[in-house]
C-alpha cells in the first residue's frame, strides 16, 4: 500500500521555515543575451538549470515561467522538462507559472500533465485561471488532491490592466476577485478545520491594495489560503510592504522575484539571492 501523498500546503509550510522567497525562471529573450547565451533551446535549459542549481540550497521555491519555453515549441518544452527534472532533484518545490484554464473536460488534460507523479512537466504546483469559473477547476482539484500537490488560481494580478475585470462587481455584490477567493478557499476547508496551510492558493500581485479587490478578508476566510504574490522588483513592489499589503495573509505569501535577481547573471545569482532571502526575512521578522 502506498503512503498518502503529503498534501502541497503542508509542504508549503515547511518551505516557508527556510524562506518564503520563490525565485523565477524566466529565461526572456534580453537575458539570454546579458548571461552570453543563444537565444535557442540550448540557451533555454542552461538558464534554467544555472537558476536551479543557484536557488538549491539557499531557498527551496522556484517558479518557472512556461511562456518563455513555450516559445520555442516542442524544443522548449524538451528543455522545461529538464530543468523541472533538475528542480525536483534538488528537492525544491516547483511552481509551474503556466496560467492554464478552458472547460472542466480540457481542464482535466492540464492537470495530467502538470500535476500527476511521473509525468516530465509534473510540479508541485500549476498557477491557473478561473475565468471559466471556480468550478470548472474541479477535476484538476481532484487530480492534485490525490498526488499532493497545488493550484493558485488568478485574483488580483499584478498587472495594471487586472482591475476593470477583477474588481468588477457581481451580482452577489461581491468582487470577481473575492468571488474567485472564496471559491479557491472552500477547497481548503479540511486544512483550516486543523489550522493548517491549504493546497489551494490564489495569485495576489504585491503590487495591488487587497482593499480595492474585496481581498481584505475581514472575517479571515482566507486564512488557510496560499498566496502567490509577484511584482516585488522591476514591478515596483517593495518587500518592506509585505506585512501593510498583504496583512493576516502575509504568513501564507509565498514572494516571487524573477527579473530582479535574473539581471545579475550567472556569476551574481546567488549572492543576489541571499540578499533577497535575508531583506525578505528582514520585512516579515
Ligand atoms: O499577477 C501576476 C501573475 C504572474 N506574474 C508572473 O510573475 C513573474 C514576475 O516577474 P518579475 O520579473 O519579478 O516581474 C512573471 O513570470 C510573471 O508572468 C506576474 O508578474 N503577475
Amino acid at each position: 500500500m502506498t503512503a498518502p501523498a503529503i498534501p502541497f500546503g503542508s509542504r508549503l509550510a515547511e518551505a516557508f521555515d527556510r524562506s518564503r522567497l520563490c525565485i523565477g525562471i524566466d529565461p526572456h529573450p534580453y537575458l539570454l543575451d546579458a548571461w552570453g547565451l543563444d537565444r535557442d533551446a540550448r540557451g533555454l535549459e542552461r538558464f534554467g538549470r544555472t537558476v536551479v542549481e543557484a536557488a538549491a540550497g539557499r531557498v527551496r521555491l522556484v517558479k518557472p515561467q512556461v511562456a518563455f519555453f513555450e516559445a520555442l515549441a516542442s524544443a522548449g518544452f524538451a528543455a522545461l522538462e529538464r530543468v523541472l527534472s533538475d528542480a525536483r532533484d534538488a528537492g525544491l518545490l516547483v511552481i509551474g507559472d503556466a496560467k492554464r484554464g478552458d472547460i472542466g473536460s480540457t481542464n482535466d488534460g492540464y492537470g495530467s500533465a502538470w500535476l500527476t507523479p511521473g509525468s516530465p512537466l509534473e510540479v508541485d504546483a500549476l498557477t491557473v485561471t478561473a475565468y471559466t469559473g471556480v468550478g470548472a477547476l474541479s477535476g484538476m482539484i481532484d487530480t492534485a488532491r490525490a498526488a499532493g500537490k497545488g493550484l493558485f488560481v488568478l485574483a488580483a494580478t499584478s498587472n495594471p490592466e487586472s482591475a476593470p475585470v477583477q474588481t468588477a462587481v457581481t451580482g452577489s455584490g461581491d468582487t470577481v476577485a473575492h468571488r474567485i477567493a472564496l471559491g479557491v478557499s472552500e477547497h481548503n476547508a479540511d486544512a483550516a478545520r486543523s489550522g493548517r496551510l491549504g493546497s489551494f492558493g490564489l495569485v495576489i500581485g504585491a503590487t495591488k491594495r487587497l482593499v480595492d479587490y474585496g481581498l481584505d478578508s475581514a472575517g479571515g476566510e482566507l486564512d488557510s489560503t496560499p498566496v502567490l504574490a509577484p511584482g516585488y522588483g522591476v514591478q515596483g513592489a517593495r518587500f518592506d510592504d509585505i506585512p501593510s499589503v498583504f496583512g493576516r495573509l502575509a504568513g501564507n505569501t509565498v514572494v516571487s522575484v524573477s527579473r530582479s535577481v535574473l539581471g545579475a547573471g550567472p556569476a551574481g545569482i546567488g549572492s543576489a539571492i541571499e540578499s533577497e532571502v535575508a531583506a525578505v526575512a528582514e520585512a516579515t521578522a
